[in-house]
């Protein structure tokens, strides 16, 4: 057979009919495009946007990150989350940068979520859907235009940079080409090694094992980290060596955010439209008006979606957001992610899990224990107590026990780094201690320690 390369490169492949002017046909009638007229807050500012178009023109033929089979892959696992029967776990960089996109920051990234995953499978005794905040995560809304410096706010490396100069931070349509180059290589890196070495369930343990020892709190995880070894050994004695033990699938996810970029790489296949610059796009907390621009776009896609519900969310805003997002009620499809901060969560989530369950309507409530519990240190940083993170998820399962629904999973803002961002822990940092290490292009995260023992804590709330 000879593959015609020039039709295969065309906008809007669609398996059975390469023809791109019917691509673009179905396009219209999914209504792919609706959001270009609708309301759109945190909008980049393009001094130009015919340059944006010229962009959207290329990226719109370039292979996409992901596949649509992976797509569907991840919305079975996530339906298995939603019935009850798995745990999400998603993770990776408030922002990816572009100079941090390195083997090692991956590498490091991967290897923490493997960590947590195992934690969290044996505490949950249930499978955990792996979920990186990477490979696309390079857009951020900002609750203000302009920093301290008055200079336009970062909002991202696929629109600005971080450096302080009035030039780099100018809006350029161009980044959004680097953006997807340095996620293609990303996604690319994180394939390989994940179906090798890397994911080898007890080289996993065995780094956990490290943990335990170096940590001031190891005494604590002792117990866990004991029972996951009788397990290992129990396995092994059973001649268990299955391929489930040494590969792992780890899905990419972002915030769909910078509409343009993934506009450009959601791609129709047999009538549906897959958005495949990551396998979940969610939308965040300033986007989420339900007359926008960005609920409209993701609520056209076949991938599953989230969204970002706050402190301020109405049990009918919830309610009416799932009937918007996924009017076909089908299970994992959808996430609310919580980030209600911990002194609101027990007083606000539960009225909306509430009405949401009652109306019959199947959604995984995914618990973000980082974006209602950002603080100003004494010495001027943006940082997070590790202690409020870790009490707004048990705030989240108390309010799931009481309301018998499931905590479907936790998202976290992390680097497989031994970064100083977030306070506490049991390395027990302190104001000082963020001086050390703070090298977050925007929100504090959770280093590799804090992390690890996150998953620790939320294996024993599992458990109970
Ligand atoms: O990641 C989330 C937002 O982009 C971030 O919290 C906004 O931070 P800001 O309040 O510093 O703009
Ligand atoms: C912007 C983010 O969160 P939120 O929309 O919840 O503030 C984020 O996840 O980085
Ligand atoms: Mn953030």
């Amino acid at each position: 057979m000879t593959i015609d390369w020039h039709q295969l490169r065309n906008p809007g492949l669609v398996p059975g009919s390469l023809d791109p002017a019917a691509a673009v046909e179905r396009a219209a009638q999914l209504g792919l495009d609706r959001w270009r007229d609708l309301p759109r807050d945190q909008m980049p500012p393009w001094e130009d946007y015919s340059e944006v178009e010229d962009v959207y023109g290329v990226l719109k033929s370039v292979p996409p990150i992901v596949a649509p089979y992976e797509v569907d892959a991840l919305r079975d696992q996530l339906a298995q989350v939603c019935a009850g029967k798995a745990f999400l776990l998603q993770g990776g960089d408030c922002a990816e940068t572009f100079i941090d996109n390195t083997e090692a920051h991956l590498l490091g990234l991967a290897r923490t979520i493997l960590q947590m995953a195992v934690v969290l499978t044996y505490g949950a005794s249930m499978p955990v859907v792996k979920v990186g905040r990477v490979a696309g995560q390079y857009t951020k809304p900002r609750s203000s235009a302009t920093d301290s410096l008055g200079l336009p706010s970062y909002r991202g490396d696929m629109i600005n940079s971080l450096e302080k100069t009035p030039e780099a931070r100018r809006a350029d349509p161009q980044r959004m080409i680097r953006a997807y180059a340095n996620a293609a290589a990303a996604m690319n890196m994180l394939r390989a090694y994940l179906s090798g070495g890397i994911a080898d369930l007890r080289a996993v343990h065995h780094w956990n094992k490290d943990f335990v020892r170096q940590s001031p709190a190891g005494e604590r995880y002792e117990a866990i980290g004991r029972e996951i070894d009788r397990a290992l050994a129990f396995m092994d004695a059973c001649g268990v060596d299955d391929d489930a033990l040494h590969t792992v699938t780890m899905y990419a996810s972002h915030e769909a955010l910078a509409l343009e970029y993934d506009r450009a790489l959601t791609r129709v296949n047999n009538d549906r439209a897959f958005g495949l610059s990551g396998h979940f796009l969610w939308v965040g907390e300033r986007t989420r008006r339900l007359d926008g621009a960005h609920i409209d776009f993701i609520s056209r896609l076949a991938n599953p979606i989230g969204v970002k519900i706050g402190p301020s969310t109405s049990p009918d805003w919830a309610l009416e957001a799932c009937e918007k997002l996924n009017p076909d009620n089908i299970p994992g499809k959808l996430t609310l992610i919580s980030r209600m901060g911990n002194q609101k969560i027990r007083d606000v989530l539960p009225t909306i899990v509430a009405k949401v369950h009652a109306a019959g309507r199947q959604v995984i409530w995914q618990c973000d224990p980082m974006h209602g519990n950002t603080h100003e240190s004494s010495n001027g940083y943006k940082t997070r107590d590790f202690d409020r993170v870790v009490d707004e998820v048990l705030g989240f399962f108390e309010v799931h026990r009481s309301t018998g629904t499931h905590p479907g999973g936790i998202h976290i803002e992390l680097t497989g780094e031994d970064v100083t961002e977030c306070v506490g822990g049991a390395q027990a940092l302190d104001d000082k201690d963020l001086e050390q290490r703070y090298e977050t292009a925007c929100d504090p995260r959770l280093n590799t320690q804090q992390s690890l023992e996150l998953a620790f804590l939320v294996a024993e709330m599992l458990r109970h």
